[in-house]
């Protein structure tokens, strides 16, 4: 334990967001803020002028919410004017004082001046700001001042900070916006030197790096923190070694937030702030915020099994299609409607429990056949669980049967279970003491899947966010770069999330916009994100291709435009590209490695399983050919297709 510097007080965690941060009426937003666990709110002036009631009824609308007003913002173009403009401000101030006094908060964001007429200099500003002091002390409130990226002469949190320090009133103080700071490259360190109580406020956000305009950047694109890639943990780090303990608010200024489900942004957003201050406290174990303890992000060390819900009918033709693929019925559930299907290490189980008890069944009434849940080997499966409820996850559990083991499990971002499971011998005993073998497992050669790959899950485009934030808050994991995959109906965008330090885990996520996608209609038609394919590895593809093809595997047939261009492009011997051609394997390359790839047909409405070979280090997923792959798959939908 590191003891705490003389004197520091300790302060619950207060989290806030910006009113402007997520879409809907002013009573929705509320409610969708206090449901995910906010403490307090900053109301945006232009929410709540436009919404028709009195500030004392909005006073009392928060406070049935059980939040408190942290912050009313923005007041813009208030300090350094000259004459008129200067005592228009400052009666523009008292005005807003007074609807504070009946909102119920005492705190005002005062934004950098952007006018054209201001007339810059410190100490005019901090004139400006010594007198503001004077009249808040008046009213009971305070002022914080806070640095726009964009500001006429200040743009900067250290010019700010040198004018509240001149101002050296007890009502003025500075307010620091993660984005402001880290969107022009300013060294956040630099907070450290600035005394903890002047810091009024702190906002944060995120922002994916673009080279942009900073308004535009700002007003458009910002995001929760962990989900861009600003070092908003390092601006935290700083601003926490100050000692600063008052509220952190998000500020996120979002297009696509503003039209997303009030709920469901609320949910990432206080996500996003207790596993920003997971990782703060790591760091700076000296601080003088507070949260519960939890596990640290969780390291898997693979998929163990994949579970699909699925109708009688439909799991005889899974089981068929499973049965070419070289996986065989190895297990029987002992006490339920399960079957298990083994091959190498993939355990692949098909749920046709239709009591009313089950989710499965629930998962197939509104979903149909689909991958509905997965189980991750972690080190510590309980552990796991409580790193992600403490994460807001939501715990699942079913009622067992006599001698069933109680997996620790969680509902993902979506319609999805996610179990945990480890080598402790409560779990370890899972597959023995709860299935009957029926069939031995196939005996091991070169033409066997050995693993799980990864997972391809298909979500809608703006949902992205929500599950990218979900595995890389409570999994140790990292993004890839986002690629965009053309199909003829549209854009996906693909963006893999990887287990570190090892890739154990690897699910891509493929964002849809439309349903005239393959993705958007497979999307369309299961109701909702879920694992469009599995990828299995192999260790010799061009043996596993001879087995499957032994098997009467139907393979994606690829275009042979596809195999003329890889030899250009690639430089490949005919005989290779023939071999390729053969059994319709695509082909990548990178200066890591090599990949290869063989499609099933899809299964139900759009699911298929795909089988690669990585060679050397390649890390990447093929996506110069997922174009080729979405050809094919919308080719054979015809002739009833995808929607015009
Ligand atoms: O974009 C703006 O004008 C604006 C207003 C208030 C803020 O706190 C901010 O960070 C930006
Ligand atoms: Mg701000």
């Amino acid at each position: 334990m590191v003891s705490l510097a003389p004197g520091r007080h300790q302060t619950t965690l207060q989290t806030s967001i910006a009113t402007v941060s997520i879409g809907g009426e002013f009573p929705e937003k509320l409610a969708a803020i206090a449901k995910a666990g906010f403490t307090g709110v900053e109301i945006f002036e232009n929410d709540f002028l436009t919404y028709d009631a009195s500030p004392r009824e909005v006073a009392a609308m928060v406070k049935d919410h059980g939040l408190k007003i942290t912050l009313f913002q923005p007041f813009r173009d208030f300090e350094g004017m000259p004459e008129p403009h200067r005592s228009r401000a400052f009666e523009r101030a008292e005005r807003k004082f007074d609807i504070m006094g009946e909102l119920g908060t005492d705190l005002m964001l005062i934004c950098s001046n952007v006018s054209p007429v201001s007339l810059g200099g410190i100490d005019r500003a901090a004139a400006d700001f010594q007198a503001l002091g004077e009249m808040a002390a008046k009213h009971g409130v305070r002022v914080g001042y806070e640095a726009l990226a964009w500001g006429r002469h200040v743009n900067d949190h250290r010019d700010a900070w040198e004018v509240v320090r001149r101002a050296d009133h007890r009502c003025v103080g500075l307010i620091l916006d993660s984005f402001h700071t880290l969107s022009r490259k300013i060294d956040p360190n630099s907070i450290r030197s600035i005394p903890g109580d002047k810091i009024f406020i702190v906002q944060l956000a995120d922002a994916p790096l673009i080279d942009m305009d900073l308004l535009y950047w700002s007003r458009h694109f910002r995001n929760m923190p962990g989900e861009g890639d600003l070092p908003v943990v390092d601006f935290m780090r700083a601003v926490a070694a100050t000692g600063y303990d008052g509220p952190l608010s998000l500020e996120i200024f979002n297009d696509q937030f503003r039209g997303g489900s009030a709920r469901a942004i609320a949910e990432d957003g206080h996500r996003s702030l207790v596993n920003l201050m997971d990782q703060v406290r790591r760091q700076e174990p000296d601080i003088s915020i507070t949260m519960p303890e939890m596990p640290d992000r969780i390291v898997t060390a693979g998929v163990e099994f994949v579970e699909f819900t699925a109708s009688v009918e439909e799991k005889q033709q899974l089981a068929a299609l499973l049965g070419t693929l070289g996986f065989v019925n190895t297990a029987r559930h002992r006490y339920r409607q399960l079957d298990l299907f083994t091959q190498g290490n993939i355990r692949l189980a098909i749920n046709t429990d239709s009591s009313n008890q089950s989710f499965a069944a629930a998962s197939y009434a509104v979903h149909g056949t689909n991958a509905y849940a997965f189980g991750l080997k972690v080190k510590d499966a309980q552990e796991a669980q409580k790193r992600a409820t403490a994460l807001d996850a939501v715990g699942f559990s079913e009622p067992r049967k006599p001698g069933e083991v109680l997996l620790p499990a969680i509902q993902d971002a979506g319609n999805g279970i996610i179990y945990f499971l480890d080598d402790s011998p409560e779990l370890a005993r899972v597959w023995e003491q709860e299935f009957e073998p029926v069939e031995a497992a196939p005996a091991p050669g070169p033409e066997q899947l050995t693993r799980i790959d990864h997972l391809a899950q298909t979500t809608q485009y703006d949902q992205m966010l929500t599950w990218l934030l979900f595995y890389t808050s409570i999994f140790a994991t990292r993004r890839t770069p986002m690629v965009d995959v053309v199909d003829p109906g549209g854009l996906i965008r693909s963006q893999a999330i990887e287990s570190v330090p090892d890739r154990q885990f690897r699910v891509t996520m493929n964002g849809a916009d439309n349903r005239k996608t393959f993705a958007g209609k497979f999307l369309a038609e299961g109701f909702g994100t879920s694992i469009q394919h599995i990828a299995f590895a192999s260790e010799d593809i061009f043996a596993t291709a001879r087995a499957l093809n032994a098997r009467g595997f139907e393979a994606l047939p690829i275009s042979c435009n596809y195999y003329e261009d890889l030899e250009a492009r690639f430089g490949l011997e005919p005989e290779f590209s023939d071999a390729l051609r053969a059994s319709s394997i695509l082909y990548d390359r990178d200066e890591q490695g090599e990949y290869f790839q063989i499609f099933s047909r899809t299964f139900g409405d759009g699911f298929f399983f795909e089988i690669v070979e990585r060679r050397g280090d390649y890390a990447g997923y093929g996506a110069m050919n997922a174009p080729f792959r979405i050809a094919a798959q919308r080719r054979l939908l015809k002739p009833a297709g995808l929607p015009k």
